[in-house]
C-alpha cells in the first residue's frame, strides 16, 4: 500500500468503498488488510515526523545566551529579533498583547489610587475650590476602584500555573528567506496566560472579557486622573516618576482603553511582561548572511546575572548578548536599595567576562535604554554625582563613550583569554534603529569570524 494513498490528506479517498456484493468472509479479509495497512502507514508517519524533528534538532545552530539584569531589555531585544526576521511577528498574538498592555496601564492607575488612599494628594486647605478638586478626585477614585479587582484578577491569571497554550504548528511568511520555525511565543510562557481563558482553562471567559470591559468603561476617568493637576503635583512633590517605570501607558490611556484598541508594534515593544525562568526562542534562517544556521536564544529572565541560573545552558553557546541598562546610573536595585544599579551591572559584567565556562564564547554588549539616559542627562541629572570617576560633559555622547570604554576595559582585563568585544548602543523600543543593530550583528564581523575560525 503506498503511503500516498494512506496519507492523512487522502483519508477521504482511503479506504476505498467496499466492493458491491461482498461476502462476510471477504469483508473480514478486507478489514484485516486495511487494519494492517493502517498500522504500516501510521508507523511511516511516525518515522517521518521523527526524522523531521531529528533534522530540526541537528540543524546547524548558533546558540546565544541573553544575559542582563531584570528590566535591562532582554525580552524586548528578542521581540526585535523576531520582528526583524518576521515582520508579521506579533499579528497572531495581538489580543494577548492588548491584555498585557492594559494590565500595565491599570497598574499605573492603581499606583495613583494608592497615593490617594494615603491622602497624599488631597489638598489640606478647606477652601471651596480645593474641596471641589478633592471631591472630584474622590469621585474619580471611587469610579476607578474596580480596577484594583481587575489587576488582581489578571495578576492571578498571569501567575497561575497550568498548561500553557502555545501556537504549535503555525508557520509564518518571512523576510529574506528566514522563517520562525517554532511559534513566536511557545517560549514566551507568560504571554499565553493573557490569552482567552478558553485556551488555558484557568478562568472563565467571562472573567477576562468582563475585566476588559471594565477597563474600557473606565477610559475617560483614567484620562481625567492622569490629566489632573493635583495628581501631577503630588507625584512631583513625592518624586514619583511613573513615566520612568516599565510599561508606562498612562498618556496613551484614551487609545489603549478604547473598545477597538489594537496594539501597535511600538506598544508591544514598550509592554512589560517579566520573564520567569529561562525561555528558548528559535529563529530559523534559511538563506542570506545568516550562514544558514538557526539562531537559538536562551533568554535568562529576572536573575539573568546569576551564574547558577545560566550555567546549565552554556553547553555549545557561541555568543552571549549582554544587556546593560545604561540609564540606571541614578537608581538603586529593587531588592537591595543600598546598591546602585549601574554598579550592579558592572559587577555582573565582570563575573560574566571572567567566567571560565564562557571563555570561548564571543560577547555582544548592548548599552541599552540610551533614550532614557538621554532624557535624564538633558533634564539635568548629573552623571558624575553617581559615577565618581566621571569627569566629562553631562551629555549622552560623552557618557556613552565613557561607558563603552569602561565595559571594554573590564572585558579586556578580566577575560580569561583575548577576544574581541562587539558593542552597540541601543534603544530596544525603537524597532527601526534596533533593526540596524541586528543587521550589523547578522552581517557583521562576529559571525564571519566564528565561521572562518571553524566554530560554526
Ligand atoms: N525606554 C526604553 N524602554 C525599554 C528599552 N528596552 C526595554 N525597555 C522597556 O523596559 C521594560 C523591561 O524590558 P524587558 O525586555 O521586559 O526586560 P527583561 O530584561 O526581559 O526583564 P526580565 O524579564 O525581568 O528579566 C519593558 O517595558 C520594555 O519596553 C529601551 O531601550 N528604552
Ligand atoms: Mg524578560
Amino acid at each position: 500500500m503506498s503511503r500516498h494513498l494512506l496519507s492523512k490528506s487522502h483519508d477521504s479517498a482511503w479506504p476505498p468503498p467496499p466492493p458491491a456484493h461482498e461476502s462476510d468472509s471477504e469483508k473480514q479479509i478486507r478489514l484485516e488488510d486495511e487494519r494492517k495497512a493502517r498500522i504500516v502507514s501510521e508507523s511511516i508517519d511516525r518515522s517521518i515526523e521523527l526524522e523531521k524533528s531529528e533534522k530540526q534538532k541537528h540543524r546547524a545552530q548558533i546558540k546565544i545566551l541573553v544575559l542582563g539584569q531584570s528590566e535591562s531589555g532582554k525580552s524586548t531585544i528578542l521581540k526585535n529579533f523576531h520582528l526583524y526576521f518576521h515582520p508579521q511577528a506579533f499579528q497572531s498574538d495581538l489580543s494577548a498583547w492588548r491584555a498585557v498592555i492594559r494590565f500595565n496601564l491599570i497598574r499605573s492607575v492603581n499606583c495613583i489610587l494608592d497615593l490617594l488612599d494615603n491622602k497624599g494628594s488631597r489638598p489640606s486647605s478647606t477652601d471651596s475650590a480645593s474641596k471641589a478638586i478633592s471631591d472630584h478626585l474622590r469621585r474619580l477614585a471611587l469610579r476607578l476602584a474596580p480596577l484594583r479587582h481587575v489587576e488582581n484578577l489578571l495578576l492571578r491569571r498571569h501567575s497561575a500555573s497550568g498548561p500553557v497554550s502555545g501556537d504549535e504548528g503555525n508557520s509564518f511568511p518571512t523576510r529574506g528567506g528566514a522563517s520562525i520555525d517554532s511559534p513566536l511565543y511557545t517560549g514566551w510562557k507568560a504571554l499565553s496566560k493573557f490569552k482567552r481563558s478558553s485556551e488555558s482553562n484557568v478562568f472563565g471567559v467571562d472573567d477576562v472579557d468582563d475585566s476588559q470591559r471594565v477597563i474600557e468603561a473606565c477610559k475617560d476617568d483614567i484620562v481625567s486622573l492622569w490629566a489632573n493637576e493635583s495628581i501631577q503635583a503630588t507625584l512631583k512633590t513625592r518624586s514619583i516618576a511613573l513615566e520612568e517605570q516599565s510599561g508606562f501607558f498612562l498618556p496613551d490611556a484614551g487609545r489603549v482603553a478604547a473598545h477597538d484598541y489594537m496594539p501597535t508594534t511600538n506598544d508591544i515593544l514598550r509592554a512589560r511582561l517579566p520573564t520567569s525562568g529561562v525561555e528558548e526562542h528559535r529563529i530559523v534562517i534559511n538563506e542570506g548572511s545568516g550562514h544558514g544556521k538557526d539562531w537559538l536564544f536562551y533568554d535568562v529572565g529576572g536573575a539573568g546575572g546569576q551564574r547558577a541560573v545560566w550555567a546549565p545552558f552554556v553547553d555549545d553557546v557561541k555568543v552571549v548578548i549582554f544587556l546593560a541598562p545604561i540609564c540606571a546610573f541614578d537608581q538603586p536595585l529593587d531588592d537591595d536599595p543600598r546598591t546602585n544599579r549601574l554598579t550592579a551591572v558592572f559587577d555582573s559584567w565582570k563575573s560574566v567576562c571572567g567566567n571560565q565556562l564562557l571563555s570561548e564564547v564571543h560577547f555582544i554588549l548592548l548599552l541599552n535604554k540610551c533614550d532614557i539616559l538621554d532624557k535624564k542627562l538633558k533634564s539635568g541629572v548629573p552623571f558624575a554625582k553617581y559615577v565618581s570617576s566621571y569627569r566629562d560633559a553631562n551629555d549622552t555622547r560623552s557618557v556613552t563613550k565613557y561607558l563603552d570604554r569602561k565595559f571594554e576595559h573590564i572585558h579586556k582585563t578580566i577575560s580569561p583569554s583575548p577576544r574581541k568585544l562587539y558593542t552597540h548602543i541601543t534603544c530596544a523600543i525603537n524597532a527601526k534603529t534596533t533593526a540596524t543593530v541586528i543587521k550589523r550583528i547578522q552581517e557583521g564581523a562576529l559571525l564571519h569570524n566564528l565561521l572562518t575560525a571553524g566554530y560554526l
